[in-house]
């Protein structure tokens, strides 16, 4: 919005007062220039600088100009994009944005061109000096030398020429406190815009944010605000921290609200701020990553801490290479992976399936598109963790991910979920409020899991968020801008539940921008590659040596049909590592469950294992020949195939009496070797009696 003429002619004609008495009369105005202008007048005066000056130094040569961005090369680096985001605001404003370094230099801009000539005529392009020293007070040189954010309109320029410009500027602070360079919009002083050193400072905020990242990607970072929902936020604090708990860098809301020198000498540590110690909450951040942990300061406030960039020691995460029995399956090429849920990237999903394979190379090609994700499949195969796989992937992996299961909590409480609310809003409601699933994603993704069971009130509300990306909270009249990802997963045919009237249509075409679809565990190829990973996940956290895997299990993992898929197949893994003796490091028969079988579930799962139940008992007792389809029994023993021909009765009667001799009677341990349910088995005695 353009400022009001008659209050931009008020504020010129003060400040031409103001001229005249610096000037002129030599004296210092009372009123009519803002103390860091005023300041700057006085410097400039001090400094010897004529303010009628019409002297033009050149700019820098092509080589100076070269050698200055190889300095600031970080800078640059990540200035340029959003450089062009500021210039398509201001675009057609007659206007230009400008970066300079840590001495005024300006390395690059973008401009309209109808302003460009104008600007080059007091050389404000790529190469001059806007060193507050030489060209007089200005925004960019101002900035650095006050070190704050300024304002510098018409003829508060010292420098009479420069009277025609109106710049804003704002020095880009490193974590080390130090200016790192200077961020200006600078245009025609007729067009002055009132928001455009808000803008300036935003994208301050932003570069800073980025540099930060980038510089301390390796280190654990700690942000924190009093406030939850700022967690995520460019208001947020931040600090990097080494191994030894030192504070290593600090973006600027740290610095002034921690009161932090510039500079590493005398940074404190860790400890001397928080009551909690950094070890203690390196530990509580791994067991819940995603959560905002509420900390105590040393002098009395209580704070939000989000960590980021913490990873779980290696030795914890992967347990020395497996001596198992079974070959270890050749891992596809890549770095090694770290499978906890909270870094899994997509990359390591990838285990040589190629139906996952094409929805993994689908959901990258997304990544940074802003396009939601929707993830179908059965239960248990693996949705949620492939959503946080792109989440972590993708350039919003230092932001949250936050999962509602929208089938799992109350229709009524959905919408408190989802949305937050104020203090009081409704009965039962906490009295400091409440802020909601989608506010806690700002800046990351949020999963909403099984959206197919959405109420459909809800749906509306929700598709209202997406078109505003904005969210009102319940009892509060403020809408909050929100900046998510959205990834949704169903095992519904969602298509499906929009023609029976239980989705809506516009919802489902909002949601399901990508679909990718996850195979059930039985029909994949790399079910060993599994085993092996989640072998490898359990013998971390058992911390008592590898864990191995016979054969024989094995084959009977791949062909079982796993109805609970991969949820299944790692409940299966958990209860047998347990199983274990300390003193055994492989999974044989005996580690199974018993439901495995069906023993004591219903025939619906046992059925698969009963098929070749009569060949595979009298072969080898072994209950995994009996998930063998018949055709691939490839672990009966030739003495079986190659006996004479007999009735399937004679061989079933003649397995189950040798196996109930050798388990003395015992039914359960028979029709565990057998692999058939209880009930089975006592059918087929009955039979046989
Ligand atoms: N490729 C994998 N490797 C190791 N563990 C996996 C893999 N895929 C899934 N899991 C594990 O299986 C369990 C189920 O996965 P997840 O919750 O992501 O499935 P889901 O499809 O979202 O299930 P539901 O539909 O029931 O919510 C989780 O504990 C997950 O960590």
């Amino acid at each position: 919005m353009a400022v009001l003429p008659q209050l931009r002619d008020r504020r010129e004609n003060t400040i031409s007062d103001a001229r005249r008495f610096f000037f002129e009369l030599g004296q210092t105005p009372e009123a009519g220039l803002a103390p860091p202008v005023l300041r700057s007048w006085q410097r400039c005066r001090t400094g010897g600088l004529d303010h009628l000056d019409a002297y033009l130094i050149d700019p820098a040569g092509r080589a100076q100009l070269s050698d200055a961005r190889d300095r600031s090369a970080r800078l640059l680096e990540h200035a340029g994009g959003i450089m062009e985001h500021v210039f398509e605001q201001i675009r057609a404003s007659g206007s230009m944005v400008i970066l300079a370094d840590t001495r005024g230099m300006i390395l690059h801009c973008l401009g309209d061109p109808d302003f460009v000539g104008r600007a080059q005529r007091v050389a404000l392009q790529p190469g001059a000096s806007w060193d507050e020293a030489v060209r007089g007070t200005n925004a960019i040189g101002t900035a650095i030398q006050e070190g704050a954010a300024v304002e510098i309109h018409g003829a508060e320029h010292y420098l009479e020429r420069n009277g025609f410009l109106t710049c804003s500027a704002a020095p880009v602070f490193n974590a080390q406190g130090h200016v790192a360079g200077v961020l200006d919009i600078s245009g025609d002083s007729r067009n002055n815009q009132r928001h455009t050193l808000g803008l300036v400072r935003l994208s301050v905020q932003l570069l800073e944010k980025r540099l930060f990242e980038a510089e301390f990607a390796k280190e654990v970072r700690i942000a924190f605000h009093p406030r939850p929902e700022y967690v995520g936020s460019l208001q947020e604090a931040m600090l990097a921290v080494d191994a030894d708990g030192r504070i290593v860098g600090a973006n600027p809301v740290a610095r002034e609200w921690l009161a932090l020198p510039a500079g590493l000498a005398d940074a404190p540590t860790f400890g001397s701020l928080f009551r909690t110690g950094f070890g203690q909450l390196l530990d509580r951040a791994v067991n819940a990553p995603d959560d905002l942990l509420l900390l105590e300061m040393r002098r009395g406030e209580a704070v939000y801490v989000q960590v980021r960039g913490h990873r779980r020691p290696r030795a914890e995460v992967s347990a020395p290479r497996l001596q198992q029995s079974v070959a270890d399956p050749a891992r596809p090429a890549g770095k090694p992976c770290d499978r906890s849920k909270s870094l899994i990237t997509l990359d390591c999903l990838a285990t040589g399936d190629a139906r996952l394979q094409l929805a993994l190379d689908r959901a990258r090609r997304v990544q940074g598109k802003d396009i939601p994700l929707l993830i179908q499949g059965e239960s248990g195969v693996g949705k949620e963790l492939f959503a946080r796989a792109f989440h972590n992937s993708g350039a919003r992996n230092d932001g949250p991910f936050v999962a509602l299961n929208c089938a799992a909590i109350p229709e009524n409480l959905i919408e408190s979920e989802l949305f937050g609310y104020v203090g009081g809003a409704f009965t039962g409601a906490r009295r400091e409020g409440a802020v909601g699933k989608l506010q806690q994603a700002h800046g990351g993704t949020l999963f909403l899991d099984e959206i197919g069971d959405m109420p459909l009130g809800m749906q509306a509300r929700l598709l209202r968020v997406l078109q505003e990306r904005s969210v009102t909270p319940i009892g509060s009249m403020k809408s909050i801008p929100v900046d998510i990802s959205l990834v949704c997963a169903t095992h519904r045919v969602l298509r499906d539940a929009v023609k029976q009237g239980l989705f809506r249509e516009d919802l489902y075409y909002r949601v399901n921008s990508l679909t990718v679809t996850l195979p059930p565990l039985r029909e994949r190829t790399d079910i060993r590659h599994i085993v092996t990973n989640l072998l490898e996940m359990e013998a971390a956290d058992r911390r008592s040596g590898p864990i191995g895997i016979s054969e024989e299990v094995m084959g009977f993992f791949e062909r079982y049909p796993w109805p609970g898929n991969v949820r299944q197949l790692q409940n299966v893994i958990r209860v047998a590592v347990a199983l274990l003796d300390d003193d055994e490091h492989e999974i044989a028969s005996v580690h199974l469950p018993e439901e495995l079988f069906g023993i004591d579930g219903g025939d619906e799962v046992a059925e698969p294992l009963q098929r070749p139940v009569a060949l595979a008992a009298q072969a080898a007792a072994s209950p995994f020949a009996a998930a063998l389809p018949a055709a691939s029994a490839a672990i009966v023993p030739q003495a079986a195939a190659a006996s004479t021909p007999r009735s399937l009765d004679e061989i079933e009667l003649e397995a189950i009496t040798t196996v109930m001799r050798e388990v003395g009677g015992n039914v359960s341990a028979a029709a565990r070797r057998l692999g058939v349910s209880r009930n089975t088995l006592y059918r087929k005695l009955g039979k046989l009696n």
